[in-house]
């Protein structure tokens, strides 16, 4: 299911912060977003899951713009990983996945094998099969990251939206994740910092830069010398990596450089 955001204006108690931005995902891609601190990716992610109503402008799902779905039809099609992460739940690992599932039962209704199934499935995708006993409160940050995945994925969604779900993760835990969003081949909306492992796991990129998107394109094509030192104000060398071929970016941590804005 392919994501479309056309013309998007969205902020905050009247203020704009996201102003005429354009993105896409096309079907079963991962799509980065990129970019400094307060450049708008989370606000545009919000949009997507219907947290935040754009001011203009349209997020299309397969052609259809999201205000003509009902809530229970979004919830079907999108399943997000938000920045704002709950810690106060006092249930269950599993119970927390479980709610993944809620979109697809009646109310009251009991869980079915399915659910069952899939609330297993997700809970061993992220490696937490061990730990569905335990209180989501208890956990650290980086599982608490992975069982809130793991509620996503039992959410069965077409697009998945994750906003800086490596947050919090070791440097293990990182690689496996991009490995698990690479196989599950779902369409994904993704904002990472890391720009290494965006540039790894993402087919295309949007960067963005004071609510603007100033770059799209395959991260080989959009991650240059002259990107990296105007929009986040760093010296750097892009090369290939050794092992991957992907890009990769050697930053100089000796040395920044003055910035447009952002
Ligand atoms: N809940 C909010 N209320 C008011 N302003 C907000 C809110 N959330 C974000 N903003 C403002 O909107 C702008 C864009 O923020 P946003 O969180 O979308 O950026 P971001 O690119 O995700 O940043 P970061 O990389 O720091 O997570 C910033 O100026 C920020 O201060």
């Amino acid at each position: 299911m392919n994501v479309d955001i056309e013309d998007l204006h969205v902020g905050y108690a009247g203020r704009n912060v996201v102003a005429g931005v354009h993105l896409m995902a096309a079907a079963g891609e991962i799509a980065g977003l990129v970019g400094p601190n307060g450049s708008g990716k989370s606000t545009v992610l919000r949009t997507v899951y219907r947290h935040l109503r754009p001011t203009a402008g349209r997020v299309l799902l397969a052609g259809a713009d999201l205000r003509t779905l009902t809530p229970g039809q979004t919830a079907r099609r999108v399943a997000a990983l938000p920045q704002e992460r709950g810690s106060d739940f006092e249930l269950t690992v599993r119970e927390v996945v479980a709610m993944g599932r809620t979109p697809y039962k009646r109310a009251f209704a009991g869980e079915d094998r399915a659910d069952r199934e899939s609330v297993a499935r997700a809970l061993a995708a992220v490696g937490l099969a061990g730990a569905d006993t335990r209180r989501f409160s208890a956990l650290s940050g980086g599982e608490r990251q992975r069982a809130l995945l793991a509620r996503a994925f039992a959410q069965d969604p077409d697009v998945l939206v994750l906003d800086e779900p490596t947050n919090h993760l070791d440097v293990r835990h990182q690689i496996e994740l991009l490995a698990l969003l690479r196989e599950q081949r779902r369409t994904t909306l993704i904002s990472l910092h890391d720009l290494n492992a965006a540039a790894s796991l993402c087919d295309r990129l949007h960067v963005l830069h004071d609510g603007r998107v100033v770059a799209s394109g395959p991260p080989r094509e959009v991650l240059t010398p002259q990107l990296l030192a105007e929009v986040f104000g760093v010296r750097a060398a892009v090369t290939a990596h050794p092992l991957t071929g992907d890009p990769l970016i050697a930053f100089d941590h000796r040395q920044r450089l003055p910035t447009g804005g952002g």
